[in-house]
């Protein structure tokens, strides 16, 4: 908690009259979740914004063929803006035996809507979700049968194209009750989860040359404060303006002049309906999983 309350002391720095909560939330674990969950709702009777932003990306692998081949193809600017046939991830399974990917970047986030649906489904309020998804979520690396991605070698782009999805689930479900979601992609972005890719020192000798870049691909935001260019956009629009079917990209021009613009999402309703239901599916396994575990730590715990 010590970087939050780091981050508490400089947002009040900068803004004294807010009011600013913190909260110890694992979006990897269901247990986790399921507590934060609780918390929030004895805290607040009422969400207006939950900005579904954590999202991991471990051992990634660039390839690094395939760059030099994209960089003399004609497909260059593409493969800059989106990475596509250039990373691999490796990925495990966590405590709750999902894949970690899968688990962070998806199911703890849905999880956690679902518990909050009471504060975030009132039908006189207006309640919105924006997810952080990625240029990077591709169709081809989504499989309905391996939801998870336990089978291939890109769970990054699966997990993203899946919160692409659910996002529109959730819209055609819900947006009757007063919950209205959308997707944001922050474009390339200087973080921890670059510099899990390239160390640090390396992205900071090649800025001049992403500056460079960033005239033909503005997706190259570089700070994040660039990146969140997207987020501040949607807060300040109406949701029922808003297409479910899009995905707003914060972008930077080439003179470092900060803009969104929406892009039609590659996702149809049947297959994020059933992928939603997949969801309800798996949660109902995880919920009986979780207490059978608790109840054995508790007779554990009395015969002790
Ligand atoms: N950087 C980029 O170029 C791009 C990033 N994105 C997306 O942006 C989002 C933010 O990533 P970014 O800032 O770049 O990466 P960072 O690795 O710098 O930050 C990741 C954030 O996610 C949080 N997080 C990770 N795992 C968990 C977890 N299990 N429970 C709770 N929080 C968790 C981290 O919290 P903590 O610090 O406490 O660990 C941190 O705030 C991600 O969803 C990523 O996929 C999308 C497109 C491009
Ligand atoms: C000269 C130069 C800029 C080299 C860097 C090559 C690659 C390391 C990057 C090119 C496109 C980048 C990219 C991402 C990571 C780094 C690159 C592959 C992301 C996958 C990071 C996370 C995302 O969600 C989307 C990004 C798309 C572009």
């Amino acid at each position: 908690m010590q970087r939050a309350e780091a981050a508490r002391s400089a947002l009040l720095t900068s803004h004294p009259d807010a009011h600013v909560d913190l909260l110890h939330l694992d979006v990897g674990s269901a247990q986790s979740v399921l507590a934060a969950a609780q918390e929030v709702k004895a805290r607040y009777n009422r969400i207006d914004f939950l900005y579904l932003n954590a999202g991991i990306m471990p051992n990634p692998q660039l390839n690094v063929k395939a760059f030099f081949k994209g960089l003399f193809s004609r497909n260059v600017i593409n493969m800059f803006a989106t990475a596509e046939g250039l990373l691999t991830q490796q990925d495990l399974l966590n405590s709750d035996g999902l894949q970690e990917v899968f688990a962070t970047n998806l199911f703890g986030h849905f999880l956690l809507i679902r518990e909050l649906e009471p504060l975030l489904c009132e039908a006189d309020h207006a309640s919105r979700i924006v997810w952080t998804s990625s240029s990077n979520a591709r169709r081809s690396a989504f499989s309905m049968e391996d939801i998870q991605h336990r089978n291939g070698t890109e769970p990054y782009s699966s997990s993203k194209y899946a919160s692409d999805m659910l996002s529109l689930a959730l819209n055609r479900d819900k947006n009757s009750q007063g919950l209205f979601s959308s997707v944001i992609c922050p474009g390339l972005v200087m973080t921890n989860l670059t510099y899990g890719i390239l160390p640090s020192f390396f992205w900071t000798i090649i800025m001049p040359i992403m500056w460079l870049i960033r005239i033909f691909t503005n997706t190259f935001t570089l700070t994040p404060y660039n990146g969140a260019e997207a987020l501040h956009w949607l807060f300040l629009q109406k949701p029922e303006s808003l297409d479910p079917r899009a995905k707003y990209h914060s972008l930077t021009s080439g003179l470092g002049t900060n803009y969104t613009q929406p892009h039609p999402m590659d996702i149809d309703e049947g297959m994020s309906e059933d992928l939603y239901s997949e969801l309800l599916d798996l949660e109902k396994v995880v919920r009986k999983t979780l207490s059978e575990r608790n109840a054995d730590k508790e007779a554990n715990g009395q015969r002790e």
